[in-house]
């Protein structure tokens, strides 16, 4: 069997992306994706991502973490599904697509995708930290030390705590640097550590630092490992609405795997 791939990433966040319009790839294959996904034994990226036909919108987005599960919604996945159907020639410029969340509407210009998050009516905040669903569930939690902290350690922790079941969530460390700028790393459920930038969690941040009012703009810069993403909203009584996550979507390399 042969399997053609590309490898994408947003601001370190790194996918195999493979164009599944065919329905060739075998979906059930648990051991294979995160076979695929591994750095060692295999291409290597925090998750994998099937482009798939639509019946009415320009393609679907299937997406699956590095343990080879399909999960729910990866933003930084969104943003370079975008430049993989771009590039494809399955859209131009201006997309709307399909993802386990719902529709998502996206436009590329120059490897920057803005990409359209789902509304977010609901952000539960306790003493130490909030907790939101963006697409994926995050905790989000004020770090004072953020650049000695061990994520890995502390995100699964919390990953694996009563808080959060057996469903789990994606743990975010936030430190802020101005206003309107956070720095945030990201321990990903699914992945099983910490992954170099995380678009539903600095969506969650922005969203989460805003309603906290430690932010006071609409429009906020976050710090990741692996560069800078912008979050966009408005806020009404509704909830928040109209999120972008905006950043780059870089093409890596493309091969195929032949066993
Ligand atoms: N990397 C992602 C989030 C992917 C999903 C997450 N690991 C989960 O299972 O909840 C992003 O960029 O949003």
């Amino acid at each position: 069997m042969t399997i053609p791939f590309s490898k994408y990433q947003g601001t370190g966040n790194d996918f195999v992306i493979i164009d599944n319009r065919r329905l060739f790839f075998p979906k059930d294959d648990t051991k294979l994706i995160s076979r695929l996904c591994d750095r060692k034994f295999g291409i290597g990226a925090d998750g994998l991502i099937l482009l798939e036909n639509h019946e009415s919108l320009d393609f679907t987005m299937v997406y699956y973490n590095a343990d080879g599960h399909e999960s729910s919604m990866c933003g930084n996945g969104g943003r370079c599904i975008v430049a993989f159907a771009k590039a494809l020639h399955v859209i131009q410029s201006t997309t709307l697509f399909m993802a386990i969340d719902g529709v998502h509407e996206a436009t590329i210009e120059n490897e920057i995708v803005h990409l359209k998050m789902q509304d977010v009516a609901k952000i539960d905040t306790k003493n130490t930290y909030s907790f939101l669903n963006t697409g994926s569930p995050h905790h989000v939690e004020i770090s004072e030390n953020l650049s000695a902290l061990d994520v890995k350690t502390e995100g699964a922790r919390i990953r694996y705590s009563d808080l959060y079941g057996s469903a789990g969530s994606n743990i975010n460390f936030v430190s802020q640097k101005e206003e309107n700028v956070f720095a945030v790393r990201t321990y990903e459920r699914g992945v099983e550590d910490e992954t170099l930038s995380c678009g539903t969690g600095v969506t969650a941040v922005a969203l989460a630092m805003h309603n906290q009012g430690k932010a006071t703009s609409n429009r906020l810069q976050l710090q990741v490992e692996g560069g800078e993403l912008e979050v966009r909203f408005e806020k009404d009584d509704t909830g928040y609405h109209s999120i972008f996550l905006i950043g780059p979507a870089t093409y890596v390399f493309k091969g195929e795997i032949t066993w």
